[in-house]
Parts: structure tokens; sequence; C-alpha cells
């Protein structure tokens, strides 16, 4: 739960993001990642004022800030599946909202949809990925496998534990339909972010940035909010060198834990999760070539 201390000293200040932090923190190369833990909660609470989604979805102050420290709360301290992650991708989410015309491709709902999802998108990640959920026969693989995607699943089905919890409900104000529309659009933004899925759309997310956007199809209203949630989620690595291989070293330690467990359990990783096998330089030119930069294009 939140004190009530954690979350007056949140709602109550009211210096606009541009004096508090600097006219670089709208700027593409602002690097989220150097701010202090108590800075990020304060930093995504100006990024949602800023956006103006306080009065355009009649959220009260105390209730945005709860439900960032419970979002925060729900953030586990593995090597980069972390709160600093989540804070990383939804203040790019920002960076989108403040440096290109989002309202001239999406709704305001999709956009703030989008922008929480990127908040809740991983929540409580274990820093395992879904293959290993279920090798190991977890309970999550018991939960979500029949329907894929194990862990997106369940970081959107803890995203509704929070909204469900009193006090925290930044949807509470919407009328039922809007309330509906935004968690639908939640779930699917949450389950995009399985690169498999991605992987998945990429042929039609080529044809859409060929034949042109179409602002009338509510497919290319998906196809756009998935895409820019990728976009989200590999956001560290269109910063400064230093800042993205010292990250992409964050999700090898991740990689290689999970490697290990494996070795452990008697099954064998793949190479990528195999610090004895894997040559990460290959694998990062294989996925920025194959992932990130046609994402980005
Ligand atoms: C820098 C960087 N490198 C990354 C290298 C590899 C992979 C990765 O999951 N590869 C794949 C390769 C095939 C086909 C699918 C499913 C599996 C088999 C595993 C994807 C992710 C990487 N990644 C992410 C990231 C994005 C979303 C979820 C988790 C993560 Cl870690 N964010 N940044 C990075
Ligand atoms: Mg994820
Ligand atoms: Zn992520």
């Amino acid at each position: 739960h939140v004190t009530e201390k954690e979350y007056s000293t949140l709602s109550a200040c009211d210096i606009p993001p541009r004096d508090r932090w600097g006219a670089s923190f709208t700027r593409f190369p602002f690097l989220p990642r150097c701010m202090t833990r108590d800075e990020t909660l304060m930093c995504m609470f100006d990024d949602v004022e800023d956006m103006g989604f306080l009065h355009a979805l009649r959220i009260e102050r105390n209730t945005l800030a709860r439900f960032i420290i419970m979002v925060k709360k729900g953030y586990r301290d593995v090597p980069y599946h972390n709160w600093y992650h989540a804070f990383a991708v939804t203040h790019f989410c920002y960076l989108l909202y403040k440096n290109l015309p989002l309202n001239d491709y999406l709704t305001e709902m999709e956009i703030f949809a989008l922008f929480v999802a990127c908040m809740c998108h991983d929540l409580d990640h274990r820093g395992t990925n879904n293959s290993f959920q279920v090798q190991s026969q977890s309970i999550l693989a018991a939960l979500y496998s029949s329907e894929g995607s194990v862990m997106e699943q369940h970081h959107f089905a803890q995203a509704m534990c929070i909204i469900n919890m009193q006090g925290s409900n930044i949807f509470g104000n919407l009328s039922s339909k809007e309330y509906q529309q935004v968690l639908d659009l939640m779930r699917d933004i949450i389950l995009a972010t399985d690169v498999s899925h991605h992987l998945l759309i990429m042929p039609e997310l080529e044809t859409m940035a060929d034949e042109g956007y179409r602002g009338s199809s509510d497919k290319h209203h998906n196809l756009l909010v998935c895409l820019l949630m990728t976009a989200c989620d590999l956001s560290d690595q269109t910063k400064s060198w230093t800042s993205t291989k010292k990250i992409a070293e964050q999700i090898y330690h991740e990689f290689f834990s999970q490697g290990d467990l494996e070795k452990a359990m008697g099954n064998k990783p793949v190479d990528m999760m195999d610090r004895e096998k894997a040559f990460i330089p290959e694998l990062q030119i294989n996925f920025l070539e194959h992932i990130a930069l046609p994402c980005y294009r």
C-alpha cells in the first residue's frame, strides 16, 4: 500500500516540468537513467501532467501519485527488467509525445493507454523469459501458457490488480465505455511487448509503412500503438553509446543468469543465454539489424 506521506509529497509539487528538469528533459538524447529513484517518481508525475491527462481524463492528483508509487513497488530488483527500465521506457513515450505530432495519428485515449502500458508493461518481471516459464513449469506458465506470451499476460494482470486497488484507479472517472476501451488497449499494447508478437506483425507494419498510414483504419491504429510500444521498450538503444552499452550488459547479466539456472536444471540454454557460448557483439548486431533498426525506421 501507499502511505499518506509517500503520495502527498508527490502530488503536492506544482513546479512546471521544464523549470524542474531543464530543457533537455523533452529531447530524445535525454538519459532518464541518470535520475535518482525519488526523482523518477516526480518525473513520471510531471510527464502525465505535462501531457494534460490529469484534466482530460479527470484524474485526481493523489490517485495518480498512489498509482505511480504502486507501479514502482510492483517491479523487482532484477538486473534489467526493474523499475528503471519501466521508467526509461515510459519517459521515451513522453519524448514521442513531445517531439512527434501523435495527435495527428492516434486518439488521446490511445496515447494515454500507451503511456500507462509503458509504465506497467514489465510488472513483476523475474528476469527470465517466456520459454523459461514453460521449461521450468512455473506457476505463470500453468496460468498462461495455453495463450502464449506468458510473462506479458502476467504483466497485464498485475497492472489490473493495481488499477482495481482502492485509491489508485486512475481510470476511475472514465465512462464505463471508455473504461473498457482503455483496458482493452492496455492489454493489446502490453501483449505487443512480446518480441515474438512484434516479429509476427512486422510484415503488416512494413506494408503500412509502404502504403502510408490510414487514420480511418482501426487496424492501422492498433499496428501503430504496438510499433510505438516496441520503440519505447527498445529505446535504451537510441541513447549515447556509453549508456546503450551499459544497458546491454544488464540485459546479458539477466540472460546469462537464466542460462545458469537452465544448466542447473539440466536443460541446455540457447546460445544467447549461455555465458560460455554467447558472442555478444554478433548477437547485438543481429538484434539491432533485424529488430531495433527496422522498428525505428
Ligand atoms: C539490446 C537488446 N538486445 C536483445 C537481444 C535479444 C532479445 C530477445 O528477446 N531475442 C529473442 C530472439 C528470438 C525471437 C524472440 C523470442 C526469443 C527468440 C528471444 C526475441 C531482446 C533484446 N532486447 C530487449 C528486449 C525486448 C523485449 C523483451 C525482452 C528484451 Cl531483453 N531490449 N533490448 C534488447
Ligand atoms: Mg517485457
Ligand atoms: Zn520491457
